[in-house]
This record gives C-alpha cells, structure tokens and sequence, in this order.
C-alpha cells in the first residue's frame, strides 16, 4: 500500500486493470486473479523491496566452499539475507526503485528456484504458506484499490511518506500508514 500512494503511475495503472478485469461487477473473484499479470507484478516488486520475513532460516554448509571469495568451513551457520539480495544493483537495475513492470517479462516464481528472488526461502525448507498467502494478498489489494483511491495526506508530498522499516523477526512500517481514502464505485 505504501508503495502504491508513493508511486501514483502504478496505482492508477493497477487500478486501470481491476477496472477492466471486474467489467462492473462489484467484487474481484479469485478466479479473476490469474489474468491480472500487474497485480501479480506489483505483489512481487513490493516482496522483492519488502519481504516480510527477511532473514531465512538458518542453514549449516555441509561442506567447506568458497563463495564469493569467503572460505566457509563445513559445519559452518549460514543466514541467508533476502532484503540485501532484493535490493542488490548487481541483480537489479534501479534496485531501489518501486518498478513492477520489471517482473513482467521475468519468469521468476515463488518456488525459490531463481535466488535473486526469495521472499519464501528456498530448498525444502522454503515456506510452505505460498499457496495460502500469495492469493490472499492478490485478493485483498485487487479490490482494496478496485474501490478505493488512496493519496497522503494533505501538505505531505509522495516522495516524503515515511519508509522507515521496523526490523526484526519480521519486517514492517515503523510508523502507521495514514491515507486519505476516497470511494470509486
Ligand atoms: C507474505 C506471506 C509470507 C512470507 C513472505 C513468508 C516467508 C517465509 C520465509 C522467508 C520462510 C523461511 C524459508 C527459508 O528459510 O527458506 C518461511 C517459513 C515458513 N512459513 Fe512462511 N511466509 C508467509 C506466509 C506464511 C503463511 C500464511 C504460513 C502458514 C499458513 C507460513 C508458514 C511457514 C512455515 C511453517 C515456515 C517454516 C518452514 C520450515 O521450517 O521448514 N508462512 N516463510
């Protein structure tokens, strides 16, 4: 959502698709989701910027490599980080940037099988919540903003909303969200 009223372009863009997929009708079904190919982009950019659960479980080498130039012994305890590979520039043009169009042509999926992309871990300890959460979270924002225009409040400018992260186990806004709400239909 914050994502969303910081970058007004992908809001109206999103909301342009719900328009035309619910053709008048008043809700978005789960059937409706799998045409939505900008939401499903839109999901994935903000997970790729934001994941939720951003340190993975711990993993132990089972034996000695070298990676990336660092020598890791077998036995060793590796926690891998999903926000610094999100944000990485060397995996991600304008990494910083909220830009889902970015996963429109990009075959990358939940399962963990690109590791520039783990927002559910990987290998056999990846989350099993996938089929649960991803079409949840599609649900829910296709008819949050098929209903509702979202903008911030007066006198503050999109690109002053506050991002500040609260981090730990998992992640999320330091601050609470305030938005000015607007009904569309
Ligand atoms: C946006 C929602 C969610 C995200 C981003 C997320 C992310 C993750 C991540 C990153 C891991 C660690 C995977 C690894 O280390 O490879 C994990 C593990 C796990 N998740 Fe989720 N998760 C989400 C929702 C859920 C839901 C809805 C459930 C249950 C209904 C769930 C159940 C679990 C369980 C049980 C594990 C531990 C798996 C194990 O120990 O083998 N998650 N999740």
């Amino acid at each position: 959502m914050s994502e969303l009223i910081r970058n007004p372009r992908v809001m109206k863009k999103l909301q342009q698709q719900a328009i035309e997929i619910a053709q008048g009708r008043s809700m978005i079904s789960e059937e409706d989701l799998e045409r939505m190919h900008y939401l499903k982009a839109v999901i994935k950019e903000s997970l790729r910027l934001h994941p939720p659960y951003p340190l993975l479980l711990p993993r132990k080498s089972t034996q000695d490599v070298k990676l990336m130039g660092y020598d890791i012994a077998a036995g060793t305890q590796v926690i891998i980080n999903a926000w610094a590979i999100g944000r990485d520039p060397a995996l991600w043009e304008k990494s910083n940037e909220f830009r889902p169009e970015r996963f429109l042509n990009n075959s990358v999926n939940y399962q963990g099988l690109q590791f520039d992309w783990i927002p559910f871990g990987a290998g056999r300890r990846s989350c099993p919540g996938i089929q649960f959460s991803v079409p949840v979270m599609e649900l829910a924002l296709a008819n949050i903003v098929y209903k509702f225009d979202m903008v911030v409040p007066k006198g503050i400018e999109n690109e002053d909303l506050d991002m500040s992260e609260q981090f730990g186990i998992t992640i999320h806004r330091k601050s609470s969200l305030s938005v000015w709400v607007t009904p569309l239909c």
